[in-house]
């Protein structure tokens, strides 16, 4: 079943100093099935963050429109667009934007805090805590931990509501390759459990993970690439290949 549709989306910027328009999306059109796990490739400026910001509900669109189970997002009015955020998606950054003010069982809660539903709430973090493998530092704070340990709490704060659409930016970016391979393997787990997750990349590795890859260019889709039954490995030189065919040389 088809869980998010992003149709015909065009993002145009007018530069404040200038009246030159920056056309960052000319035609995105692609749709996400439930449960895929899907990365978004493309050089530097070819408007992964655009429209990670657009379906994010963070930025609009200047035309198309961005479907999450057939609900047109443009239907919802900017005082709901908080609580739409909050009960409908969860995000990972790659700078883990953890509150260093609360502890670490405190930043899982907070989501549930903010959409005052913290009933069985114990029982979810136990559950979360131990898949990610965080169960001795539910009493620290954000500034104890190290940057694997960081992104690994940030996974729990996005998933403890069970977002239906889980979006990451370049959640691996500032981790080193073992602890990068360790968040990937949890995105992996996430992913056998059923969970729909969109993430932007740079990294083939990353990359790599995913069930399909979507590389943009000029403003577009212009090539997918499906894991189907290749083994990461495959699909690592299969990605690799696509990057310096297409994009001309960029790893
Ligand atoms: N707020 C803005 N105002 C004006 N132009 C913008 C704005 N945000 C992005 N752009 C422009 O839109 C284009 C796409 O930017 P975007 O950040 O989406 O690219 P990206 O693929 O995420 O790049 P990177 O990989 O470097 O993060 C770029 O030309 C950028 O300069």
């Amino acid at each position: 079943m088809t869980l998010l549709a992003v149709n015909h989306l065009k993002k145009e910027y007018k530069s404040k100093r200038s009246t030159q328009k920056v056309l960052a999306l000319k035609d995105v059109d692609f749709q996400v099935n439930e449960g895929e796990f899907i990365a978004i490739m493309g050089e530097s400026g070819s408007g992964k963050s655009t429209l990670l910001n657009c379906i994010a509900t963070l930025d609009k669109p200047t035309a198309g429109h961005i479907l999450l189970k057939n609900d047109d997002l443009a239907n919802l009015k900017d005082k709901d667009l908080a609580a739409f955020r909050r009960d409908h998606l969860g995000f990972v950054f790659q700078d883990f934007n953890l509150l260093d003010t609360l502890s670490v069982k405190d930043n899982i809660y907070l989501p549930l805090v903010l959409a005052k539903n913290t009933k069985g709430k114990e029982e979810k973090l136990a559950h979360l805590a131990k898949q990610l493998g965080i169960e001795d530092l539910l009493n620290k704070y954000p500034y104890e931990l190290s940057g694997g340990q960081q992104q690994r709490v940030a996974i729990g704060r996005a998933l403890i509501t069970k977002p239906e659409l889980l979006l990451c930016d370049e959640p691996t970016g500032a981790l080193d390759s073992k602890n990068a391979a360790d968040i990937l393997n949890l995105f992996d787990e996430c992913h056998e459990n059923g969970q729909t997750i969109l993430m932007v990349t740079h990294s083939s590795l990353s990359a790599s993970h995913a069930g399909r890859v979507l590389f943009i260019k000029d403003g577009t889709v212009f090539h997918q690439l499906y894991r189907g039954d290749k083994s990461e490995q495959e699909m690592l030189v299969a990605i690799n290949e696509a990057m310096t065919n297409l994009l001309g040389g960029q790893s």
